[in-house]
């Protein structure tokens, strides 16, 4: 079995056979302005492979490049094994699903649908067969008639993916595609999109800024910063073990809470200088504070009031509690214990004391995420 040579992304090798796409120190400039550096990435055949990152890190272009639609400045794609970064869009084997639709208004979605395999040369009754498969799929069967302004907006999502479908691409790319759509057809077109991936077992790669859809459709998770791959794998592995301040803060809402190496090892020995003047209670356990940490990152659901128990890492005040029916989410302020000086949040279920209260905080040591100055996680 030849395996993939390691990757400055830390990606896990895989068997060659096992690689859909390959992206090799592909980057991008526009005039003078690099925009992609050096970006190293596999994408597993028949993986969910989803693109996050703030606006402007490049997500968007990374896919015109795979689609073909901007040529990179430097390095190669290769598509099931084969160079594709120098042949035109149509003949990689990708389709791409838009934002916009991109729907052509004067045809019927029927026609839409069809269009690129009509363009390649499709005799009429094998179209007719495609069209009629995939639109019972999306169930759009009964919309095939109509034009696109007759159609609602996930209506007219669904014959967009219908039509990147029905050409049976090796790799599917989603620019966004849910973004035009209200909540609720958002998340109804999520779980289809989840369902169309299970059972096509395709290639997609789909480009989001929200974070839920992101850890929801991923199986391969592409954090982005700055024209930069900043870590890649499962969700899961990315939200419990972030490589990266910027991972951490990226992933999760509320956002992960940044507490002061000194404040943290203050309360070790008990001198914790906090606004409500308690003494914590408890010690740092050894172990948990690496020499050279800068800051101690802890999720919102891994801290706790201290009257549930464990070991005191910061006093505070109550400041406010967002009531979100099923859950709390108690913000406390904590001065200059926390990082930024922002209050920190947790989650909390039972009823809050009252705001104003003292508070006391406590984690357990194995949720504490400890980053040096530079934002890099350190090793426990
Ligand atoms: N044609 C272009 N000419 C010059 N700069 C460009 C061009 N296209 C994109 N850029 C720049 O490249 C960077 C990356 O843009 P890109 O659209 O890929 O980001 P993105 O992560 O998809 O952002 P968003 O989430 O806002 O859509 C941005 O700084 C953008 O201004």
């Amino acid at each position: 079995m030849t395996t993939m040579p390691a990757q400055p992304s830390a990606q896990t090798p895989i068997a060659a056979s096992d690689v859909m796409l390959e992206l090799r120190h592909l980057s991008k400039r526009f005039g003078s302005t690099e925009v992609l550096h050096d970006i190293d990435l596999v994408v597993p055949r028949g993986s969910f492979t989803v693109f996050v990152g703030p606006s402007g890190c490049g997500k968007s272009t990374l896919l015109r490049l795979i689609a073909g639609l901007d040529a990179p400045s430097d390095g190669r794609i290769l598509i099931d094994g084969r160079r594709v970064d120098t042949l035109p869009p149509a003949a990689r084997g990708v389709s791409m699903v838009f934002q916009s639709y991109a729907l052509y208004p004067h045809m019927t979605a029927r026609r839409n649908i069809g269009f690129g395999l009509k363009i390649a040369g499709g005799s009429a009754a094998d179209i007719e067969a495609r069209v009629a498969r995939v639109a019972g799929m999306l169930q759009i069967g009964s919309l095939l008639d109509r034009k696109p302004a007759e159609l609602s907006g996930g209506q007219r999502q669904r014959v967009a993916i219908a039509r990147a479908i029905v050409r049976d691409p090796k790799v599917f790319l989603f620019d966004e595609p849910l973004s035009n759509l209200d909540a609720a057809l958002r998340a109804e077109t999520r779980v289809e999109l989840a369902r169309m991936h299970a059972d096509l077992g395709a290639t997609m790669i789909h480009v989001t800024h929200d974070q839920v859809e992101a850890m929801t459709l991923a199986d391969q998770l592409v954090v982005l910063n700055g024209g930069r791959i900043e870590q890649v794998g499962p969700p899961a592995d990315l939200y419990r073990r972030p490589r990266s301040l910027f991972v951490a803060r990226f992933l999760g809402s509320p956002q992960m809470n940044l507490f002061t190496a000194t404040a943290m090892a203050a309360s070790h020995d008990g001198t914790t200088a906090t606004p409500s003047g308690a003494t914590p209670s408890g010690a740092t356990p050894s172990g948990a504070m690496p020499s050279g940490a800068s800051c101690i990152g802890i999720r919102p659901e891994d801290l706790t009031l201290a009257d549930q128990g464990g070991a005191a890492i910061a006093t505070g005040r109550l400041i406010m509690v967002e009531e979100l029916g099923e859950t709390r989410i108690l913000h406390v302020d904590i001065g200059a214990a926390s990082v930024d000086g922002r209050p920190v949040t947790l989650r909390h279920r039972p009823a809050p004391p009252a705001i104003g209260s003292p508070v006391t905080l406590t984690a357990d040591p194995a949720d504490w995420h400890p980053f040096d100055s530079q934002g890099q996680r350190l090793p426990r």
